[in-house]
C-alpha cells in the first residue's frame, strides 16, 4: 500500500506569503476497500498493528505482535455509514446513552470524521503508529446540538498498548456541557470466566434498575447474567482478567472518572440485529467515560481526556496472579 501523502497549506517562502507545500505529515496507509469506508492501518516496529475507520473516528482493531485480536467486533457488525459499527471502540459524544436528548450515545459514532493535520498544541503525527482524527460539528448537528465544538482524537499504538486521547473544544461564544465515553468491547474468551478489578466497593448506577444507585459488595465484579452499570469515580487502572486465554488487559485513564461495564447476555443479544447470538460470550465492554458530571467547557477551553489499554504478560496470569500488583504496581 502507497504511504499517503497530506497536502497541507501553511506560511513559508521569502515575505511570508502563503504558499502551498506538500508535506509528507503521515506515512501510514488510508485503504479504501470493498465497503467503502476509509481505514487507515497503524503498525509499529513490535509487529502490532490497529485499523481506525473515518467513520465515527473508530478504532475496529488492535492486534498483538502475534496477530491475536484484543477487541471485539460482532459477527453482524454492519460496517456502512449511517450506523453505529458493534465493536472496537466507538467514541460516545455529546451524550451517553439516552441522557439527553439526542440519538443513543450521540451523533459522533455516526459521522464521517477528517484528518488533522493541525493537532494543535499537539505536535503533528509524524510517523505510521499514530494518527490525529477530528470531527467539527455540521450545520445539521448545530440544529439539534447548537454548540460549535472540534472533537480531536490521536491514536497511538505502541508495542503492546493502544493509547487514544480525546479533546473536545468549545468553538462557541457560549459554555456548554457534555458525556462522554470511549465505548472498550474486548474481546475475552469466556465472559463467565473473566474477572474486573478495581471497581469493587465503588458507587455505580444501574441502568437495568432504571438507573438507580448501589455499591458495589463483591471483591470482583464477575458476569453471569446482562450487566449494564455506570461505576462513579473510579481508579486510573481497572485490570481485566481474562484466566482462559492467560492475559489481563489493563486499562488506565484520566480526565474520565467514571467507567461503564457492559454486556447484553444472551437475550437482549438475540434482539440486537448487529449482535450475533453467540457473541456475548466473547465479549464485555469496559468503558472510560466522563457521565456523572457533565464536563462544561467555557468558549475557547479545551478538555483533554485519554486512556491507553495494554496487556500484561502471560506470567501474571498463569495461577499466581496478584490483581493488586496489576492494579497498583
Ligand atoms: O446499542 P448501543 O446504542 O450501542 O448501546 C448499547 C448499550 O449501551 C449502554 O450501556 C446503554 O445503557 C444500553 O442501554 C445500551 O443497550
Amino acid at each position: 500500500m502507497a504511504p499517503a501523502v497530506i497536502l497541507v497549506a501553511r506560511r513559508g517562502g521569502e515575505g511570508g506569503e502563503q504558499r502551498a507545500v506538500a508535506e509528507e505529515l503521515m506515512t501510514w496507509s488510508v485503504v479504501n476497500d470493498g465497503d467503502g469506508l476509509p481505514r487507515i492501518i497503524l503498525t509499529e516496529p513490535g509487529g502490532s498493528s490497529a485499523e481506525v475507520l473515518l467513520y465515527g473516528g473508530q478504532v475496529i482493531s488492535w492486534k498483538n505482535d502475534k496477530r491475536e485480536e484484543l477487541l471485539f467486533m460482532s459477527s453482524k457488525a454492519v460496517l456502512k455509514a449511517h450506523k453505529a459499527i458493534r465493536g472496537g471502540v466507538p467514541i460516545c459524544f455529546p451524550q451517553f446513552g439516552n441522557l439527553g436528548s439526542l440519538e443513543q450515545h450521540g451523533f459522533a459514532r455516526n459521522r464521517l470524521w477528517a484528518l488533522d493535520s493541525c493537532p494543535s498544541p499537539l505536535p503533528p503525527s509524524r510517523s505510521n503508529s499514530s494518527v490525529d482524527l477530528i470531527l467539527k460539528s455540521t450545520d445539521e448537528d448545530l440544529k439539534t446540538w447548537p454548540r460549535s465544538f472540534e472533537l480531536r482524537l490521536r491514536i497511538i499504538l505502541g508495542p503492546g498498548k493502544l493509547t487514544l486521547i480525546p479533546r473536545v473544544r468549545n468553538m462557541d461564544n457560549k459554555a456548554f456541557s457534555f458525556t462522554f465515553a470511549m465505548r472498550n468491547y474486548l474481546s475475552v474468551s469466556d465472559v463467565s470466566e473473566v474477572r474486573v478489578e478495581g471497581l469493587e466497593t465503588l458507587d455505580y448506577f444501574d441502568n437495568l434498575m432504571k438507573g438507580e444507585r448501589f455499591t458495589e459488595q463483591a471483591d470482583a465484579i464477575t458476569f453471569d447474567g446482562e450487566v449494564d452499570r455506570v461505576y462513579l469515580s473510579t481508579p486510573a487502572k481497572i485490570a481485566i482478567i481474562d484466566h482462559e486465554k492467560k492475559r489481563t488487559l489493563v486499562l488506565k485513564k484520566g480526565g474520565l472518572p467514571d467507567s461503564v461495564v457492559w454486556n447484553p447476555w444472551e437475550k437482549k443479544a438475540k434482539a440486537l440485529p448487529d449482535f450475533g447470538d453467540d457473541d456475548y460470550k466473547s465479549m464485555l465492554c469496559v468503558d472510560s467515560a466522563a457521565i456523572e458530571n457533565p464536563i462544561i467547557l467555557k468558549p475557547r477551553e479545551e478538555w483533554k481526556g485519554w486512556e491507553e489499554l495494554s496487556i500484561v504478560s502471560s506470567s501474571y496470569c498463569s495461577g499466581q496472579l496478584d490483581p493488586r500488583k496489576v492494579l497498583y504496581g
